[in-house]
């Protein structure tokens, strides 16, 4: 008799601290995976809290209704003929754990904490959580007092174990496991672990999919075995956007995917049917892993009797095995337009805002954002057509729509219309150009569009300061003969008059269209302006958040190019974005003359280009100012030595003079791994000593050594 068994995975959107939300998305995900016939199910790490609760985790009460939800899952038997796989924090001993928990019927069959934790980048378990280290031993874990009401159980094994049930043996691993050197599941599948599940919690950045499908199929194709994989989907209340692809692999090869960028449904179970006698198969033929596997040290087992993963009474001929399928994985300018829009309708539609408000230049950066806010309005409209009822009662709720609406939007442009709104805020040193392009994306995408002049404020601030130490301080711009400080200081007035005019409007805009609540100010400034910081401190890139604060300059000038493209060539339609793509960045914050015109690279001292080779070398490269020195003098051969340290070192001494703009940053979806974001990623101080005195000097001879 064959051993096919039907196995279930899912992606759960899933929100911090809303546990009646998260226990029904896991109450749905048990449901939909008994309904398609499997008989274990795995969900995301910390699904019953949601991922991203952080210092929540270190409050007595998540414990609690942690437990109190897995009561109610219990109670309202949904567990019943499946093994479920949940992820939660306990408490035990007094010690916290970020733990799997596997039931059974109505029996908690095992506790499994986290061995390794994940603690770079993004991520900071240890704050709250502790590793097991004692992986030789199960302890007994007291259960709650209503955990013991519901079941009549009194404790249940806590610790690292293989469950043996009648047909074959599983095991679990939790997210960075995944990751680690020495993965525990080397040593379960050695331990003739078949079926092995990961709980995870995985953020999206830019082309990272491929990194965690090799770490998939690398876990499973020597040695052979059954990979499950759950993920987190969609924002959970922060700058991560975690991107499912919930997926299934057997012996290397991924049987069954789900998606990585979804606002169709919070809810995505992804089943397999898969051969365990092709596990064994494949471990046969392989003659060297018999005899790691024949001297691996035992592992503690625990065994649920009666209980049968496969499908006994088939014979293999009414189901058949999952075949091999060709994973998906998006371009990353395809990530671009998927992940961002994806996470700002999470967090639109759990905000409870009425829409978005978008300071919209003309320019690259903030056309960016309006291009990512139409592909928003086109996936809505997409899963509207596909029959998404609860897509369509979010959408109405976030219209304002009342509750027997029969609202349906017609098309992405006019329910961009009704959501999303842009404005033009001109000065003087505007030019038409910018107007008009910004104009025409605004029609494209069909944002409510607004085309208003500051001056009158911007003036009203000068003549204030003029009222205060008199006409003959009257700043001038440089062209005009002003200084330095004059000319900066003009310019900085414009772009926050434009920050206080954005949330002024973003307050009264639905109620001038006759509807309650506000709007969400939208930002645009790029990861490279932050690293050098060119932007103007509480401008407009102090907005609420940032669908583009964590992508490159580079990476969003290709953007454009493909956004631009017509929709059946994949694009988003967009065309205007093509003549914006091809216009160079500028502030226009200082007037253009017959011999001048502000340009970003010009007044940066450095390309967007060189700024990626900075950041990269910065962040990912771990260089201070010598070793990038010294990296980049193997790269730019066209350059002299002493060119590429001053290049360098105008860098450091510009990064570290703006280091304190990156603590006001906007909340930005994070998507580039050298991001300088200052709160929970990229930790640096913000009062730097920009000389660099020692750095410097040690670059300096360096260039004489080198010629
Ligand atoms: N060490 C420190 N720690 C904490 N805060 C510090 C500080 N040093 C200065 N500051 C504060 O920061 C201020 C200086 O920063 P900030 O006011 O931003 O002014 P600043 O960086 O001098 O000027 C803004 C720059 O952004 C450029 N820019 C380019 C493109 C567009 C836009 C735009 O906004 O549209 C702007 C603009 O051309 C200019 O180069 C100081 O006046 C002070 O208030
Ligand atoms: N004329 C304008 N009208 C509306 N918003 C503007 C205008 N100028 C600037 N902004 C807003 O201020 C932000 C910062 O301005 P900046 O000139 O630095 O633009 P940028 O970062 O180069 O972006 P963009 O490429 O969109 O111009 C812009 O992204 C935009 O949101
Ligand atoms: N939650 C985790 O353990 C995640 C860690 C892992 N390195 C990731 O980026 O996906």
């Amino acid at each position: 008799m064959t051993r096919l068994a039907v196995i279930a995975t899912c992606n759960l959107n899933q929100w911090a601290m809303d546990f009646q939300g998260n226990l029904n998305r896991i109450q749905q995900s048990i449901l939909e995976a008994k309904e398609k016939g499997a008989r274990y199910r795995v969900g995301p790490e910390l699904e019953v809290t949601g991922y991203g609760c952080e210092d929540h985790f270190l409050e007595p009460d998540t414990f609690q209704h942690s437990w109190e939800v897995i009561g109610e899952l219990i109670e309202s038997r949904v567990t019943e003929g499946i093994l479920v796989d949940v992820g939660l924090p306990i408490l035990h001993r007094g010690v916290s754990y970020n733990c799997r928990c596997l039931i059974y019927d109505r029996r908690i069959i095992l506790l499994r904490p986290k061995l390794f934790l994940a603690d770079d980048g993004n991520y900071r378990e240890s704050r709250w959580f502790r590793a097991w280290k004692r992986r030789s031993v199960l302890e007994q874990y007291k259960l709650p007092e209503d955990i013991v009401n519901i079941t009549g159980q009194r404790t249940c094994p806590f610790g690292e174990a293989i469950i043996e049930v009648e047909d074959t043996s599983l095991a679990v691993e939790t997210c960075e496991e995944l990751f680690t050197v020495d993965s525990p599941h080397v040593k379960y599948l050695l331990n003739g672990v078949e079926i092995l599940a990961n709980g995870s919690g995985s953020h999206h950045h830019l082309r990272k999919l491929d990194q965690r499908l090799n770490l998939i199929r690398g876990a499973t194709s020597k040695g052979g075995g059954v990979y499950l994989y759950a993920n987190q989907l969609g924002c959970d209340g922060g700058r991560l956007y975690f991107d499912g692809c919930a997926c299934i692999c057997v012996n290397g090869q991924i049987v069954a995917q789900g998606s990585q960028f979804c606002l169709e449904t919070e809810v995505e179970v992804v089943v397999g049917v898969v051969d365990l006698d092709e596990v064994t198969s494949h471990r046969v033929a392989v003659a060297s892993r018999g005899v790691q596997a024949a001297e691996m040290e035992d592992i503690s087992r625990i065994t649920i009797p009666g209980f049968y993963i496969c499908n006994s009474s088939d014979n293999g001929l009414n189901i058949v095995p999952s075949p091999p399928i060709q994973v998906r994985i998006h371009h990353p300018m395809e990530e671009i337009a998927l992940g961002p829009a994806c996470w700002l309708w999470d967090y639109l539609r759990r905000s409870g805002a009425a829409g978005f408000f978008l300071p919209l230049s003309g320019g690259a950066d903030s056309s960016s954002s309006a291009a990512i806010v139409g592909s928003m309005c086109q996936l809505l409209c997409r899963a509207v057509q596909k029959g998404y009822i609860r897509v369509l009662q979010d959408i109405r709720r976030v219209c304002g729509e009342s509750h027997d609406s029969q609202y349906v939007p017609t098309d992405a442009r006019e329910l961009a219309s009704r959501i999303f709104h842009t404005c033009f805020m001109g000065t003087k040193n505007s030019s038409k150009d910018t107007k008009e392009r910004s104009k025409v994306l605004a029609n494209d995408i069909g944002s409510y569009h607004l085309d208003i002049n500051v001056d009158i404020v911007v003036d009203a601030m000068v003549k204030l300061f003029c009222l205060v130490f008199g006409e003959d301080k009257m700043p001038r711009f440089r062209v005009y003969g002003g200084s330095e400080t004059e000319n900066l200081a003009l310019q900085n007035i414009q772009a926050r008059i434009r920050m206080v005019v954005s949330y002024f409007f973003a307050q009264m805009l639905p109620f001038i269209r006759g509807r309650k609540g506000t709007l969400l100010v939208l930002g645009s400034a790029n990861v490279d302006e932050g690293l050098r910081g060119y932007l103007t401190k509480y401008d407009c890139s102090s907005a609420d958040i940032n669908p583009i604060g964590g992508i490159s300059k580079v990476d969003l000038k290709t953007f454009l190019s493909f956004a631009a493209k017509p929709l059946e060539e994949n694009g988003l339609g967009y065309a205007s974005l093509k003549s914006i793509t091809e216009a160079p960045p500028t502030a226009e914050l200082e007037p253009i003359t017959a011999s001048y015109t502000q340009t970003d690279e010009a007044d940066m001292g450095m390309t967007y280009e060189e700024l990626t080779w900075y950041g990269r070398l910065r962040k990912l490269g771990r260089c201070g100012p010598v070793s990038m020195f010294l990296k980049l003098s193997q790269v730019w051969k066209h350059l002299s030595y002493a060119q590429i340290a001053d290049k360098v070192k105008f860098f450091f001494r510009m990064y570290s003079m703006n280091r304190h703009k990156m603590t006001t940053l906007t909340p930005s979806y994070h998507a580039e791994n050298y991001s300088p974001e200052d709160n929970r990623y990229d930790l640096r101080p913000f009062l730097y000593n920009s000389r660099w005195q020692w750095q410097f000097s040690k670059i300096d001879q360096l260039v004489t050594k080198l010629g």
